[in-house]
């Protein structure tokens, strides 16, 4: 026995699980992902257990012992998980039942060797490898377990190019060309599914590569209407965001930290401004149609408008010479993309880096995205025009944020100086 995996076994929370299920009388082991991490000497915060017999029970059980939360991930199926607050790095368990009548039966029908490991808790520390998965771990490979697995579940086409891109692995061949001729069955997986798999594999360096071989599987052609012609330049953007992103990130002034700040920010679960910023790059060049991308992926409102937003400053005219009203014009334009905008538009070749470095500058001392604070709060401009909440007091406040944003007005008293002017005095002859 591996010793990181018998030192693991040690944790209290599988000792007290160890308990639980003696004493309920279950067959209990740890599979997958866990131990696939720990051999690899990774570290471990969600375990995976199955269980002969009901698992509820025991998860139920164990909920109760270690002080954690139990809910229901898929009732119909028993699929239960219990997280627990302030468990020292291992903080989710996951229980569902044996996929198969023995662990050999459910090891076989999990997706890849390298997932298909499991550990019992009663009666021996031996570790079950029936498909070796130990041996295609140390030769960094993920190879499916059976012939039927892309059939059982489709998603598990996309599993293998997060699995290769996060662990740093190869597909191996027979599996890659399995790959290739089920490509179709994508189209019937959930789009929440993919997405989840899809935005560890954007948030990893080399998803340019990655897509490449997604392409080239025919994975791209299904999930956004792509022909590999279409996929190698929208890739090559990809690594040009990186690149980007890489020698942003070696400036260490200002700029680099505020935007190397944004690009980890977390729009959505899982989906980073650089995860997006990269798909926005990807779907630019294809040309895909972005609205049915979106929906394909579930991308939600905010990652959505994000991505759109990064998508049309492609489409915009620059202005030849910058300066804050056109600075303002571009960055309003494509609110609320902030610093990944310049760097997108460096990576597309659009702008230069002196460009990009000034349109950095100004979003970061002048600009001020919707919703931010203004000299006057939305009562004083209300109290300033004398209107009670309407349409007017909305287009003030776009007057003022714009007039801030480019140097027009600089304290609350030249903030209503200018509401004034512009809005209760008129040129127009009275009729
Ligand atoms: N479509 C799927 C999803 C999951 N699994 C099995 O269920 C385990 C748990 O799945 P998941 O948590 O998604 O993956 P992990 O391997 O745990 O990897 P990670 O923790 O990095 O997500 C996997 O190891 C694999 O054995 C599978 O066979 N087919």
């Amino acid at each position: 026995m591996d010793a990181s995996i018998a030192s693991f076994l040690q944790n209290p929370f599988l000792r007290t699980l160890r308990q639980a299920s003696a004493s309920l009388d279950l067959q209990c082991y740890v599979v997958g992902g866990c131990l696939r991490d720990l051999l690899m000497g990774r570290g471990v915060n969600d375990v995976d257990i199955a269980v002969g017999g009901g698992p509820e029970a025991l998860s139920r059980r164990f909920a109760k012992e270690c002080g954690g939360t139990f809910f229901w991930l898929d009732q119909e199926r028993g699929h239960s998980r219990v997280v627990i607050k302030g468990g020292a790095g291992i903080d989710t368990f996951d229980f569902a039942p044996l996929r198969g009548e023995d662990i050999c039966a459910d090891l076989a029908l999990r997706d890849f060797t390298i997932n298909s490991l499991a550990v019992p808790l009663q009666g021996g520390v031996e570790l079950f490898d029936p498909l070796k998965g130990e041996t295609d771990i140390r030769a960094q490979l993920v190879r499916r377990c059976a012939e039927s697995v892309f059939r059982d579940d489709p998603l598990r086409l996309v599993r293998a190019f997060r699995f290769a891109a996060t662990l740093g692995f190869r597909i191996e061949t027979e599996t890659l060309a399995a790959i290739t001729t089920h490509a179709p069955l994508i189209a019937n997986s959930a789009g929440e599914r993919i997405r989840d798999e899809l935005f560890q594999v954007l948030c990893m360096p080399g998803t340019g590569s990655v897509f490449r071989t997604m392409g080239d599987a025919g994975l791209l052609c299904v999930l956004f209407g792509l022909s590999p012609s279409q996929v190698y330049p929208a890739a090559e953007a990809m690594d040009r965001v990186e690149a980007v992103v890489q020698s942003l990130s070696q400036l260490g002034d200002e700029t680099a930290e505020k935007g190397c700040l944004r690009l980890q920010e977390q729009i959505q679960g899982g989906m980073t401004v650089l995860s997006l910023t990269k798909l926005a790059a990807f779907l630019t060049v294809t040309e895909a149609d972005l609205p049915a991308a979106a929906d394909r992926l579930k991308l939600g409102k905010t990652a959505g408008q994000l991505v759109e937003k990064l998508c049309r400053a492609d489409t915009l005219a620059l202005a030849e010479r910058l300066d804050t009203v056109s600075a303002y014009t571009l960055f309003n334009a494509c609110d609320p993309a902030g610093l990944e905008l310049p760097l997108l538009l460096l990576a597309r070749g659009h702008i230069t880096e002196s460009r990009c470095r000034e349109l950095a500058r100004y979003y970061l001392h002048c600009h001020i995205p919707r919703g931010g604070n203004l000299l006057l709060s939305g009562a004083e401009i209300m109290e300033l025009l004398s209107v009670p909440p309407c349409k007017m007091v909305g287009d003030a406040h776009e007057l003022l944020r714009e007039a801030q944003c480019t140097g027009q007005v600089r304290t609350g008293a030249e903030a209503s100086v200018f509401l004034r002017k512009k809005l209760l005095t008129t040129n127009e002859p009275m009729g």
